[in-house]
């Protein structure tokens, strides 16, 4: 028998989106091993022996790394960074999760050069674009989670009016994660079904659920101070797409080169 080569996860940043991105990678079974490495080393190595204890319905392993066996993993998932408080904009973390990715990049070197680097800190669009500067790696290897968790939260939105399955649904918002994204009216369907021509979509305010779409991430911050279950869910299916070559296709944040900008 051969044995297939461990696939190796490496999740920087072991705060709530970090650990979140582990525990459903674990439930996921995505990889052989998830690493998490963090600057806090006494929290990092709480949460992998708060993550062991999932052990039983799991095959992934998680440990503590270092930077440097995050530079050798296949996918590594940048999550280090500052939370927005309440009312701050994603835009305003730039200065300091630029120098926190910049340190974080130096310190993974040198990295596989078959890596993925996953960026979910924010502002993500614009950390993407950081990345593929600095990293070393090719453009097409360094993506942001991009849209992915805004296009499930209208697809959920959706489904629950509608009183069908997410997966039903087929929608995408587009663009930026933050304040300027669009939602793809035009092209979303239920089925075979151009969504807006369903009646239950009739008077239904369009720009409206727009905006609690794109305004989601801040009633929950307000409440509870943090997202971490949608976005940890996200990583994990993308990571388990990446590893498992799944041929999903998700709207992530990419380089665009009529833009020369890095958006969905
Ligand atoms: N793209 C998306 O859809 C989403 C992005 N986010 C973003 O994810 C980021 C993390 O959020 P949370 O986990 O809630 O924050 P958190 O504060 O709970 O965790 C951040 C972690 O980063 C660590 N860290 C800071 N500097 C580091 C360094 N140089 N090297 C290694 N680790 C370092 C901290 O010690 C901390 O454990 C934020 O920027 C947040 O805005 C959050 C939700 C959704
Ligand atoms: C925090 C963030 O970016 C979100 O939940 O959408």
């Amino acid at each position: 028998m051969i044995a297939n080569k461990p696939s190796r996860v490496a999740i920087i940043g072991a705060g709530s989106v970090g650990s979140t991105a582990a525990y459903a990678c674990t439930l996921q079974g995505c990889a052989s091993e998830v690493l998490l490495v963090d600057i806090d080393e006494k929290m990092r190595d709480a949460q992998v022996l708060d993550l062991q204890d999932c052990g039983f319905v799991s095959d992934t392993k998680v440990r503590a790394g270092s930077f440097a066996d995050a530079g050798a993993a296949d996918i590594i998932v940048i999550t280090a960074g500052a939370k927005q408080r309440p009312g701050e904009s994603r835009p305003e973390l730039v200065g300091r999760n630029r120098a926190i990715l910049a340190s974080v990049l130096k310190n993974m070197q040198p990295i596989q050069p078959d890596a993925v680097l996953l960026i979910v800190a924010n502002p993500v669009d614009a950390l993407t674009s950081v990345a593929q500067q600095l990293s070393g790696l090719p453009k097409n290897q360094v993506l942001g989670s991009g849209t992915f968790l805004d296009s499930e939260r209208l697809r959920a939105a959706l489904a629950d009016r509608l009183g069908v399955a997410q997966t039903a649904v087929h929608a995408y918002v587009i663009g930026e994660h933050g304040d300027s994204q669009v939602v793809a009216w035009g092209s979303a369907t239920v089925g075979n079904t151009p969504l807006l021509q369903l009646p239950g979509m009739a008077g239904v305010n369009l720009p409206e659920l727009a905006v609690s779409v794109r305004d989601k991430a801040q009633s929950i911050i307000a409440a509870k101070g943090a997202t971490h279950f949608g976005i940890g869910t996200c990583v994990a299916s993308l990571c388990a797409a990446i590893l498992n070559d799944k041929r999903h296709v998700r709207p992530v944040s990419h380089y665009i080169p009529d833009l020369d900008v890095c958006i969905r």
